[in-house]
């Protein structure tokens, strides 16, 4: 228990200033109807969090349209929420999806990583690290509902969770394709899929930028199932009700067991790891290759 403790208390002490001038901010987020029952329900601009009390779970919904890329706005109102609803002890699961139809999330945003200061991209690496760390060692149970597409930086999210469950439709994929883009995936987005898939496939998938189609994400384990479009909320809830039924403490000891020494591996790298990617996007060549690929993005529409 006291590492536990330990370990909410070091993330904790990591919440970001950005993060803290948010939380005050009026009108940004704020209490929303939640029954009469005393339960407060979340909304920000781009999260909606449905939550149901009696089963101690809620499901985050991300509607950061067109495509649910992570901003830097984005990324902090997320962080909010699962803060918010970890700090409430109504609830110990959390199924997260999307609100945007046909996509899971399109990862980073690139936008976020082009043509700025070297400032901005230092903040901005720092809210993916806070993400990536708040979500891997939540000690909520924390379930993947995916439906749609789940490219690098979306896949990574869907990685920290505990279970995840893929709508089985061909024109969704999810991987770290980040090779494709001219760029190198972190060495704690290689951590989290080596543990989630083993070595050797990868290996395979990092280097050639593998965007699994439903039934390969099965095969390589990068989802746990694999379900009919309509069964992806029914099938996360199910599969949550199980995860409940472990006693918490230990269920959560377990968790940090298994996940602390990958966490604290950017923890003690974290300062170096935002040097690294700032002075790696700083490139000449990497700013060209990401302004090529956004402006393939938006030519692709004609
Ligand atoms: C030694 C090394 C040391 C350090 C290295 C450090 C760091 C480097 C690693 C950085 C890691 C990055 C991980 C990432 O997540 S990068 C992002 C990867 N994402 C993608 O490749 C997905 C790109 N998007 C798509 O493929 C499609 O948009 C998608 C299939 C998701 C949806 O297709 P659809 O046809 O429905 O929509 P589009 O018309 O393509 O897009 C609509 C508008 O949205 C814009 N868009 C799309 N994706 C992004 C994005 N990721 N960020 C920002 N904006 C995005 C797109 O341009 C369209 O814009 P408009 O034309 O409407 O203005």
């Amino acid at each position: 228990m006291a590492l536990a403790v330990g370990m909410r208390v070091l993330t904790r002490a990591l919440l970001r200033p950005w993060a803290r001038g948010l939380r005050a901010a009026p009108g940004r987020t704020g209490p929303a109807a939640g029954g009469g029952d005393g339960v407060r329900c979340f909304r920000s601009p781009r999260v909606l969090v449905e939550p149901d009390p009696a089963a101690g779970v809620a499901v985050v919904k991300m509607r950061n349209p067109p495509v649910n890329s992570l901003s830097l706005e984005f990324l902090t109102e997320l962080l909010i929420s699962l803060e918010k609803l970890e700090n409430d002890k109504t609830f110990h699961g959390i199924i997260i999806t999307s609100d945007c139809p046909g996509i899971f999330s399109a990862g980073l945003d690139l936008t976020e990583m082009c043509g700025r200061d070297p400032e901005h991209y230092a903040e901005y690496w720092k809210a993916v690290q806070e993400m990536w760390l708040r979500f891997y060692l939540s000690n909520l149970v924390v379930i993947a509902a995916i439906n749609g597409i789940s490219p690098a930086g979306g896949c990574l999210l869907s990685l920290t969770c505990d279970y995840r469950v893929l709508a089985n439709n061909p024109k969704y994929a999810i991987g770290l394709n980040e090779t494709l883009l001219g760029i190198v995936a972190p060495f704690w987005f290689k951590d989290t899929l080596v543990n989630t898939i083993g070595h050797r496939s990868a290996e395979r998938a990092l280097q050639l930028g593998l965007l699994f189609p439903p039934a390969e994400a099965l095969r390589v384990g990068v989802v746990d199932q694999v379900v009919p479009e309509d069964q992806v909320q029914s099938t996360a809830r199910s599969v949550m009700a199980q995860w409940l039924d472990i006693p918490d403490h230990a269920r959560q000891l377990t968790k940090i067991l298994m996940r602390k020494p990958t966490a604290d591996r950017l923890l003690t790298e974290r300062d170096a790891d935002i040097e690294n990617f700032v002075r790696f996007i700083c490139k000449d060549s990497i700013q060209k290759s990401l302004h090529a690929y956004l402006e393939k993005l938006k030519q692709k529409k004609g």
